[in-house]
């Protein structure tokens, strides 16, 4: 139950039908997932500047920038993350309501917190996308010495080392992103709005 009470829901005379009609094509969250270092941040852009090529109304939203703003008063305790997904997904809900086909690259580490925002979507709007790679290439790449800050103990609650990730049992969208390349990781995610008839 939220907290606000005499609030009336406002339908707008613009509908999401309306704007997909104007934009050619239809709207969805591609909600990647997956352990620091797997790749979400680089194929979610990557999927991102190839929508953007092809004239697609497209926006990311990436965990590191998020928590430098609207999420910058949440940490990393279970309870923290459990709050900053569940305000992405609220705010990915109003970018799929405008239009847009929206990337987000969060650990959410939680199934019954992507779960969650799951269940703000209808029909097919809702993409899971697990970029799989195994903690030992994650931490190989390391790419902002993250693992060996964990590693040492200067980091606590460090997902994959001392704080949990759960896999997701059936997403939409598997990615091995240490046997694929970027390339192929975009084309594999294309070839599944093209599918569904979203773009
Ligand atoms: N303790 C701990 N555990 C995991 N990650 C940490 C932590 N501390 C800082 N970071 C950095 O924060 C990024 C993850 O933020 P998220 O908002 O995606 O995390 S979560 O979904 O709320 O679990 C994560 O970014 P990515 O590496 O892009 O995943 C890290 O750069
Ligand atoms: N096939 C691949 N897919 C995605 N990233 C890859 C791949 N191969 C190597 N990398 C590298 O792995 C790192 C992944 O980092 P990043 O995208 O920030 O991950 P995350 O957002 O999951 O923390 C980048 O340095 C990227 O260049």
């Amino acid at each position: 139950m939220g907290k606000s009470t005499n609030i009336t829901w406002h339908d707008t005379t613009i509908t999401k039908a309306d704007r997909h009609a104007q934009n050619g094509h239809g709207s969805c969250v591609l909600w990647f997932t997956g352990l620091s270092g797997s790749g979400k941040s680089t194929i979610a852009n990557a999927v991102s500047n190839e929508l953007y090529r092809q004239r697609i109304n497209e926006y990311v939203l990436d965990g590191d920038n998020v928590r430098h703003g609207l999420n910058k008063d949440l940490g990393f305790s279970e309870y923290d993350r459990t709050e900053n997904i569940r305000r992405i997904g609220e705010v990915a809900k109003l970018f799929v309501d405008s239009g847009k086909v929206v990337t987000t690259a969060f650990i959410s580490p939680f199934r019954s917190d992507r779960d969650q925002v799951r269940a703000l979507f209808s029909g097919e709007e809702f993409i899971e996308v697990f970029v799989d790679c195994p903690l030992e290439e994650c931490e190989r790449r390391d790419p902002k010495q993250l693992y060996v800050k964990a590693r040492r103990g200067e980091i606590k609650d460090f997902t994959g080392i001392d704080s949990p990730y759960e896999a997701p049992e059936s997403p939409e969208i598997a990615i091995r992103s240490d046997q694929l390349s970027v390339e192929e990781a975009v084309q594999h995610v294309l070839g599944y709005l093209q599918d569904k008839n979203i773009i």
